[in-house]
């Protein structure tokens, strides 16, 4: 004990001197240096580095060493959240990240694979003192004794799995099993999928699995950033934790609802319209309305535009026709195939103007010369009459502006679907399911930038511009103040050009890779995680793939907990269109949360439809076994009374409860954290099956169960690692009688 904790008071004084030189780093960093593109791209990396490495520093102080392996060959080497080195020449490491190869036995080790150790010791510490060790004798001819040994090896895990919940995840990086180990340091590259059933800790090894790859690929994931989409803002705060506890901050994580740049998707929609949003006709629906607006004016009567030499042009169905041919034929999204339209239209009615005003009368040749038809086709380009009638057939859109009008009046869509999905009038807010299709659209219309980058150029010139004044002032002033002198001064214009000195002014962009690519929706990102997996729709899935070119992807779910008429259920069906049958498939079998006697209810839920249903196998049992009530009358009282006896002295209480009657429960329960997004660090709080998705209470209480469909009660029913109870006054589904 003595000997871990002098290691590990000179560990901290190790990265107390670090954060040191990281902040003094970022510091001097953030000083302007040097000019042009290459130099501001450097810099900014470089504070993005020290400011990743201070809050890593910063991030995993409290218990930065956990473990450490000794060799046979007399190594020993200590195992820690992040690598550390020594200030020597060597740079000897003094800490080893546990992602390195090095530190891979201290996961997977056992008495009959010892993979070379003699001893794997757990460290618990708290803050910086050392306060348990349990070790692993790993070479059964080894006689030395510690008198740490652990006899069954699983002590720390057990105490893991047993503490006390705090409304967050944490990481498991002291603990992670062998088949685990495997998925987190997977080789493959393209898209892995990882099922199984509840408590399994598919969430604990996506999130590991990022921190991997981030320690793996850094350099390319530190410019792409890893994106980590998880089924709702609940979840992400349950679990924004975890990779800054493992030293790892430049992650973007966010639900389906904050993928569109821009749009905050506050609304809600009914199952049926989500439904209808996600599924993939949709795409197809959007590509024909889009193309609904390239429109033509009806044959034999055409569009009449008065010009100003006082006659008309005339813009009939056949220049229309051809015009949008040829603008269709370059298959380039709306927006971006809208000049080629444009073009197409004023030339044809250019011609007509040539015609009427230079024809011979006498059948000769047209009067006017090559400069004198450019001057009509510009004033054709220049009439807002023109215009006008080209924006009638084919109008500039913008994705907001069309998903409006879609919505208004959906149509490419069976006449039911489109009832489902039609937006009341007045509505404004989007709602998630609507994010995908903002995205498609958004693709279906691309975005003519033409304008923003003139007026980016245009921005640049100004700045050249106010340089040049500037260096001139310089020189001027130069003859001023040094006019007797001899001196050998080098004035600004002699060491820096006007195109330099502008860029030197531009705005230094010190966003990190995930910020930036949060606010781009063409991002495409260095790996994307999912979690829930199995709740995308199609559409959803569509917009993810969009993200991810090089389909480096790691999906987590479970399919029978899918909750969302939009989910695809099959993983084969979600990935064909983009993989084919390139994919990797693991599934984990131990379930880590849910006692044995809590999952074999549940088991028991599942099994009422589908009597092959297979669980995991629950790695632990409390000896409690969940209990049922009947209310009476006051269901909201009976839940009360039986909060007052399950909530925990340490830990969390969950009521898990249909919607309808949560005001009921939350009226009658004093200090439950209720609503839209409760704080899940409070003692107890009421949530429906949907929020409860992907959490976990030390005890949970489940309220009128014969509500809930399968998938929703199943998921309900899973979420303790301590204690079950239900209460009810209906009639209970079967398998819980
Ligand atoms: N190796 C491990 N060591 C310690 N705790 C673990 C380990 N693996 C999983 N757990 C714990 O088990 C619990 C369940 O893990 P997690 O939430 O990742 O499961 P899941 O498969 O995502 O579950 P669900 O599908 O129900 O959302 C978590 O508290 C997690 O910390």
């Amino acid at each position: 004990m003595r000997d871990e904790q002098e290691f590990i008071d000179r560990l901290h004084a190790r990265v107390d001197a670090l954060r040191g030189v990281a902040a003094e780093g970022v510091e001097r960093a953030l000083t302007p240096v040097g000019t042009g593109q290459q130099a501001r791209l450097e810099r900014d990396i470089l504070v993005a580095e020290r400011s990743g490495l201070l809050a890593a520093l910063n991030a995993v102080d409290g218990s930065l060493c956990f473990g450490r392996i000794d060799r046979c060959d007399g190594i020993a080497h200590h195992i820690g959240r992040i690598g550390i080195r020594e200030d020597d020449t060597e740079h000897t490491p003094v800490l080893i990240d546990w992602r390195a190869p090095v530190a891979r036995p201290f996961y997977l080790a056992t008495g009959h694979t010892p993979m070379g150790l003699r001893r794997r010791r757990h460290i618990t510490t708290e803050g910086r003192t050392v306060t348990e060790l349990h070790d692993e004798i790993l070479d059964l001819g080894d006689e030395d004794r510690t008198g740490f040994e652990d006899p069954n090896g699983d002590a720390v895990l057990l105490a893991a799995l047993n503490s006390a919940r705090t409304g967050r995840m944490g990481d498991i990086v002291r603990t992670i099993q062998a088949e685990q180990d495997g998925i987190i340091r997977a080789p493959h590259r393209g898209v892995l999928v990882v099922e199984g059933g509840p408590g399994t800790g598919k969430t604990a090894v996506a999130l590991h699995r990022a921190a991997f790859l981030l320690y793996e690929h850094r350099e390319l994931l530190a410019k792409r950033a890893v994106l980590i989409v998880g089924p709702n803002p609940a979840f992400l705060r349950y679990i924004a934790e975890v990779l800054p506890s493992l030293g790892e901050t430049g992650v973007l994580l966010a639900t389906q609802a904050e993928l569109y740049p821009g749009v905050r998707a506050t609304g809600t929609d009914s199952p049926r319209a989500a439904a209808v949003k996600g599924c993939e006709p949709m795409a197809e629906a959007l590509a024909l309305a889009v193309r609904d607006r390239q429109t033509l004016p009806e044959p034999g009567a055409p569009t009449v535009i008065p010009h100003e030499d006082g006659g008309d042009l005339i813009l009939d169905w056949e220049i229309a026709y051809e015009a949008r041919q040829a603008a269709r034929d370059t298959r380039l999204p709306h927006n971006l195939a809208r000049p080629h339209f444009v073009f197409r239209v004023i030339d044809a009615l250019t011609a007509q103007l040539v015609e009427r005003l230079g024809a011979d009368p006498y059948g000769g040749p047209n009067f006017l010369g090559p400069d004198d038809v450019a001057q009509l086709g510009r004033d054709v380009a220049l009439s807002r009459q023109v215009h006008a009638a080209v924006d009638e057939l084919w109008p500039p859109l913008t994705p907001e502006g069309f998903l409006t009008d879609y919505l208004a009046d959906p149509v490419r869509v069976p006449e039911a679907d489109a009832d489902a999905i039609r937006r009341a009038p007045g509505t404004k807010a989007w709602t998630p399911a609507d994010v995908p299709l903002l995205d498609e659209v958004a693709e279906l219309l691309g975005v003519d930038d033409s304008a923003e980058r003139a007026a980016a150029e245009a921005a640049r010139q100004e700045r050249v511009g106010y340089a040049q004044g500037v260096l001139e002032l310089s020189r001027g002033s130069e003859s001023y103040e040094f006019e007797d002198e001899e001196s050998e001064v080098l004035a600004a214009h002699d060491i820096i050009d006007a195109e330099r000195m502008a860029e030197r002014h531009e705005e230094a962009d010190h966003r990190t890779a995930a910020e930036r690519a949060a606010a781009d929706r063409t991002w495409a990102f260095g790996h994307i995680i999912v979690d829930e997996a199995q709740e995308l729709s199609p559409m959803a899935w569509r917009l993810l793939m969009r993200r991810s070119p090089t389909r480096s992807m790691t999906l987590v779910g479970d399919p029978a907990q899918t909750s969302e008429e939009a989910g695809v259920g099959s993983w084969e069906k979600i990935l064909s269109p983009y993989v084919g049958d390139r994919f990797e498939h693991v599934t984990l079998e131990v379930n880590y949360r849910t006692p044995a006697e809590i999952m074999e209810l549940a088991v028991g839920v599942m099994r009422e439809n589908d009597p092959s249903f297979a669980a995991p196998v629950s790695v632990r049992s409390t000896g409690e076994k969940p209990w049922t009530r009947e209310s009476g009358a006051d269901l909201a009282g009976a839940v009360a009374d039986a909060v007052a006896e399950l909530t925990p002295r340490e830990g969390r209480l969950a009521v898990i409860a249909p919607r309808p009657l949560h005001e009921e429960i939350a009226a009658a329960t004093a200090g439950i954290a209720a609503g839209g997004e409760p704080d899940l660090t409070r003692t107890v709080v009421l949530l429906d099956p949907r929020q409860a998705k992907g959490l976990e209470f030390d005890h949970v209480l489940v309220v009128e169960p014969g509500r809930f469909g399968t998938s929703d009660l199943y998921v309900a029913l899973t979420r303790a690692t301590q204690r079950l109870g239900i209460v009810h006054r209906e009639e209970l589904p079967t398998a819980l009688r």
